[in-house]
């Protein structure tokens, strides 16, 4: 059976970095939600406007669905999507079930590892990103991993997250 996480987390949280690890170490397929922004979504953000709910359900459906087409493919997945609120993670369970890892820490960090990397999102977006964020609810399948560590401890956490419970038996397709 297919399996699928995502890394979620404001702008900056290091989701695509710790996401596109992961899935390597798991051999699981890669994608990052970035990619599949129209490009009005792109400009917008781009423009220092943060993104709306209209903007987003699209995109999280196209998200949800993409899932969805690499399980019947026999795919397990990692995704790098912010999935801020209860709402998009919602969304993006639609279609199937999705286990969530929060890369989880304070704005002074994230906003020094924004300002020092080339990126479309401005910093300045970064204040929008953490009033709408929602931390994962109980009843949710989910982890919150603090984001001050390095990527190799990250890793090591969100594979051996993966590893117990739900997710077990992580690795390899067959
Ligand atoms: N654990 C970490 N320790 C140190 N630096 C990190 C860590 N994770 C990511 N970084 C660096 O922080 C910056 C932001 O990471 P990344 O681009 O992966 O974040 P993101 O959440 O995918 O951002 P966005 O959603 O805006 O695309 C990058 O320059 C990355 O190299
Ligand atoms: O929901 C959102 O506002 C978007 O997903 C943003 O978070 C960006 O796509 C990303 O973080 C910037 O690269």
């Amino acid at each position: 059976m297919s399996r699928h996480v995502v890394v979620m987390g404001v702008s900056g949280s290091g989701k695509s970095t710790i996401a596109a690890l992961v899935a390597e170490r798991v051999g699981w397929t890669f994608a990052d939600a970035d990619s599949f922004h129209p490009p009005a979504n792109i400009d917008k953000m781009r423009a220092g406007i943060p993104l709306t709910d209209a903007d987003r359900r699209p995109w999280l459906l196209a998200l949800a669905e993409w899932m969805a087409e690499q399980g019947r493919q026999g795919h397990s997945t990692v995704l790098a999507c912010s999935a801020l609120m209860r709402s998009y993670r919602d969304l993006l369970s639609g279609r199937t079930e999705v286990a969530f890892i929060h890369l989880h820490g304070p704005a002074e960090l994230i906003e020094a590892r924004m300002r020092a990397r080339d990126h479309f999102m401005p910093p300045s977006l970064l204040t929008s990103q953490f009033a709408i964020l929602e931390e994962l609810q109980e009843d949710e399948l989910g982890v919150a991993l603090d984001l001050a560590l390095s990527p190799e401890e990250l890793v090591d956490a969100a594979v051996d997250w993966m590893g117990r419970g739900p997710l077990e038996s992580c690795g390899p397709q067959d």
